[in-house]
């Protein structure tokens, strides 16, 4: 038996780069964390310590920071790529780079007094994050681009049941006709090329996440979580792959007889754990294979 090397990977983790860009005094912001990881020649460093091979996570940062001030942020998709791209070409022992975006968003504050034109004040967006992950073998190599959201906390305060499940020794779970459905929504879509319209393709699959979650009669959240991914894919020709991960956010009628009060689902405990997790994937049977593409 020999010991070797298995698959390794470094970079910097959660650059975060706020870029402000000015038009007069209407300013924009662009808020990231960006996380950068590479591999390639990396035998060296790792059995012996010698770092001929080694772009510093140091390095990585900066280009980060100097990136956006040289190129400004559009898309993160767009950053993402021109960043990932730039590692492996500029770097002759870099052959990977996997680049992951968060954007957290930011509002206007409405301003009603203040010199006209001015507009530099902002109120953190929805609590949602959008992400994307990139991975590249360089310019004209294998690239693949899945973006995504994070945290969309929705709610169906009716038009939910759960019945007919197994009733084992340890079952106590009443069956519903009526039950509150709430979950913080994590999904990721998998383009089908790196040429996507990044901006309406984002719009399209969340605002197809929401239709489908609230057009939804849902037996479980398991149904609602295929109706979400079939939705994303089936308004989204460009994607081809979609996984989601939704905690169940139980919520709990009370029971509020003691005080000789009835309780017709009108009073509820919000839970926050445990939690059940649904977890699932939806995708085209003709999709282009890519597990590499989620790693
Ligand atoms: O939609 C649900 N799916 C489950 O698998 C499950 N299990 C559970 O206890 N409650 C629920 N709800």
């Amino acid at each position: 038996m020999a010991i070797v090397l298995g698959p390794n990977r470094y970079g910097k983790a959660e650059t975060r780069v706020v870029r402000v860009t000015r038009d007069g005094g209407l300013h924009h912001i662009k808020d990231l964390n960006v996380g950068v990881s590479l591999s390639g020649d990396m035998e060296d460093v790792h059995l012996s310590g010698d770092n001929a091979a080694v772009l510093t996570t140091d390095a990585q940062k900066n280009t980060v920071f100097a990136f956006a001030r040289k190129h400004g942020i559009g898309e993160i998709e767009d950053f993402a790529l021109l960043l990932a791209r730039h590692f492996v070409d500029s770097q002759p022992t870099i052959h990977h780079a996997r680049v992951e975006i968060e954007e957290y968003a930011w509002d206007r504050v409405p301003v009603e007094d203040g010199p006209p034109g001015e507009r530099h004040s902002f109120v953190r967006g929805g609590a949602e994050t959008r992400t994307c992950l990139v991975h590249s073998d360089g310019t004209g190599g294998e690239e693949s681009v899945v973006s995504g959201l994070k945290d969309l906390v929705v709610l169906n305060s009716t038009g939910s049941e759960f019945h007919g499940f197994i009733k084992d020794a340890y079952t106590t779970l009443a069956e519903t006709d009526d039950r509150i459905l709430a979950t913080a929504v994590t999904a990721r879509w998998r383009h089908r090329t790196v040429g996507s319209d990044w901006a309406a393709s984002y719009t399209r699959a969340r605002k197809g996440l929401l239709d489908a979650f609230a057009g939804t009669h849902s037996l479980s959240l398991q149904q609602t979580l295929y109706a979400m991914g079939r939705r994303v894919l089936t308004d989204g020709p460009e994607l081809c792959e979609v996984r989601l991960v939704m905690p169940n956010k139980h919520h709990f009628a009370v029971d509020l007889s003691p005080f000789g009060l009835d309780n017709p689902n009108e009073v509820f405990f919000a839970a926050d754990r445990p939690y059940g997790l649904i977890e699932g994937t939806v995708m085209d049977d003709v999709a282009p294979g890519s597990t590499s593409a989620w790693k």
